[in-house]
């Protein structure tokens, strides 16, 4: 694949309302984009600095993660029936708009847009041609156009020669923001606005380029469930025997860190889907955390950080040494990289047969959580609509406690259609092809301190190289999960977290705190048998 297309294609914008372009650089070349985000004569988040390891960091500004509060999709006859949309009862980030505001954000995209040098990346979402979205992102900072052609797979000349119309548009206006937003009752002047009648998505007012990741990974979320397919938020991985392994797991959960396995190829790190064929990866590239980043505990990670990796709010002092402990801008600091920094992925295309196992990771403060448990179907489907984790303290604005996030399917911030839609194709795929499910804490236990990865890593080897299931196992009470009593290179004390309390009575009361949160969460899926039956799954007080 030639990865530095740069096809002097003409394609003109009018048609989207952008008019007076000056020059439109599209599908740049990685030296291209190097040399742009360097030029001296950029100024504030839009100039980049190089660093040490040959990549550029970029500060991303006001925003260094995505805004979920300024997510909006147009209500109208296409998605008025299909979205699961934001309700009391079950709140969630899929906030309607009408096509009068759509208007307007429009006009204030288009408006940003014209006039000027815009960058134009033709890329897919998606590996399988058959359900592969085509976008077209369109913006006036390179650095976003480099983020985009990192995560998203790169055409081959010959793809990007027929690429024909798109059938998705991206519009990121990031440098402006509707100032008008109070009049049209919307959160703040930044906008992520979704348009599935127009196939449009807008951006205004954040520069992040995660919006443009996650944004086209909802819209997946809403396409593919309704031909029957899978669409996941996981990363995933493929053993020396063709064997598949899916993780699922909220940000931060360790998807990127341990999918990253010399010993087996990847997949992808973030969004995957799950046909008949097997499992594909929607993305052509990782976005990985570099906070603490060491390159003796992820070395591939650390091995990928070199020249068209982009660094985004890592501090880099003015001779680019880097420090990647430094969080002082965010927590998130990050790196985007096309997948083939790393060594061991599959190749040419990132898709591989049916999985057969089933990893869901939470990163549990509480330390409630056993370190692996076995997950009987009716758990799993169970687990899977609950998508729990922990929020540190500190991580977040007022959070001084560890806070329970129930993020539905692992990734409810980006699913369009109801969670029973998500849990019902995955649970189709399982059965079909046999696939068993484990819940791995990579959190917190009653030492204090997070499980070392060298733990977590062991753990996930027994899983999938099956030694889990020779194991001597008991049931840890309350929430009645079964795990193993030892297991190969892991610290047997930590597998039942009773042992790791000074006083087990102690792990009593938080489980029952924590289950009374479960049982609480779970009550917006009772309202039918199904969901009323997997009750008995769940935590029991
Ligand atoms: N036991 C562990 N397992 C996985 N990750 C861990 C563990 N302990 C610490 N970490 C850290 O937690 C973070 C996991 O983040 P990441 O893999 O990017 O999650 P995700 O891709 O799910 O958002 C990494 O910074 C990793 O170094
Ligand atoms: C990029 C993201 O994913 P993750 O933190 O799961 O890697 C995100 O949620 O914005
Ligand atoms: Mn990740």
């Amino acid at each position: 694949m030639d990865t530095n297309a740069q096809t002097t294609k003409s394609i003109s914008l009018e048609k989207y309302g952008i008019v007076n372009v000056s020059e439109i650089i599209y599908n740049p070349s990685y030296d291209y984009l190097y040399n742009e985000e360097l030029n001296p004569a950029l100024e504030g988040f839009e100039r980049g600095q190089l660093s040490e390891l040959g990549a550029v960091n970029v500060m991303t500004g006001e925003f260094t993660g995505r805004s979920p509060k300024d997510k909006y999709i147009v209500k109208d006859s296409v998605t008025e029936n299909t979205i699961w949309w934001n309700s009391d009862k079950a709140a969630n980030d899929n906030k309607p708009i009408s096509q009068d505001t759509w208007n307007a954000l429009k006009e204030t995209t288009v408006k940003q847009l014209s006039n000027k040098k815009l960058y134009v990346v033709d890329a897919f979402c998606g590996a399988n041609e058959n359900t592969r979205l085509k976008v077209r992102f369109i913006m006036e900072v390179a650095w976003q156009a480099h983020f985009v052609k990192n995560m998203f797979i790169r055409p081959t000349e010959a793809e990007l020669e027929n690429f024909g119309e798109p059938d998705f548009i991206v519009m990121n206006g990031s440098k402006t923001s509707f100032k008008d937003y109070a009049a049209h009752g919307l959160n703040s002047e930044v906008y992520v606005a979704f348009n599935l009648t127009e196939k449009i998505q807008l951006i205004g007012g954040t520069w992040y380029g995660g919006e443009m990741k996650k944004g086209l990974f909802s819209m997946m979320n809403y396409y593919l469930p309704l031909q029957g397919i899978a669409s996941m938020h996981c990363s995933a991985n493929k053993g020396k025997d063709g064997d598949v392994a899916v993780f699922f797991g909220l940000s931060g959960t360790g998807k990127t860190t341990l999918s990253t396995d010399p010993k087996r190829e990847l997949i992808g790190d973030d969004e995957h889907g799950w046909d008949n064929d097997g499992v594909f990866n929607f993305e052509g590239g990782c976005y990985a955390k570099t906070i603490d980043l060491s390159k003796e505990n992820e070395p591939d990670i650390f091995g990928a950080i070199k020249r068209d990796a982009l660094l985004e709010n890592v501090t880099v002092d003015a001779n680019g040494k880097i420090d990647f402990k430094d969080g002082s801008v965010t927590q998130n600091t990050r790196v985007s990289y096309p997948i083939n920094h790393i060594e061991n992925i599959v190749r040419p295309v990132s898709k591989a047969g049916h999985a057969t196992k089933v990893i869901f990771l939470t990163a549990d403060a509480f330390g409630v959580m056993p370190p692996v448990s076995k997950l009987t179907p009716e758990q799993t489907k169970y687990y899977f609509l609950s998508g729990f984790t922990a929020k540190l303290a500190g991580t977040e604005r007022g959070v001084t406690q560890p806070e329970p996030t129930f993020s539905a399917c692992f990734g409810k911030a980006f699913l369009s259609l109801h969670p029973t839609k998500y849990g019902e194709e995955l649970v189709k795929k399982m059965e079909q092809h046999n696939a068993t499910a484990y819940m791995v804490n990579t959190g917190w236990n009653g030492t204090g301190k997070r499980i070392s990865i060298k733990d977590t890593r062991a753990i996930i080897d027994a899983i999938l190289d099956g030694s889990i299931e020779n194991a001597e196992t008991k049931t840890v009470p309350v929430f009645n999960f079964v795990v193993p009593t030892a297991l190969p290179n892991v610290d047997t004390n930590i597998l039942d977290p009773r042992n790791t309390y000074a006083d087990a009575a102690e792990w009593q009361t938080k489980a029952e705190d924590l289950a009374s949160r479960f049982i609480k969460n779970f009550v917006q899926y009772t309202d039918n048998e199904e969901g009323k039956s997997l009750v008995a799954a769940g935590p029991q007080l």
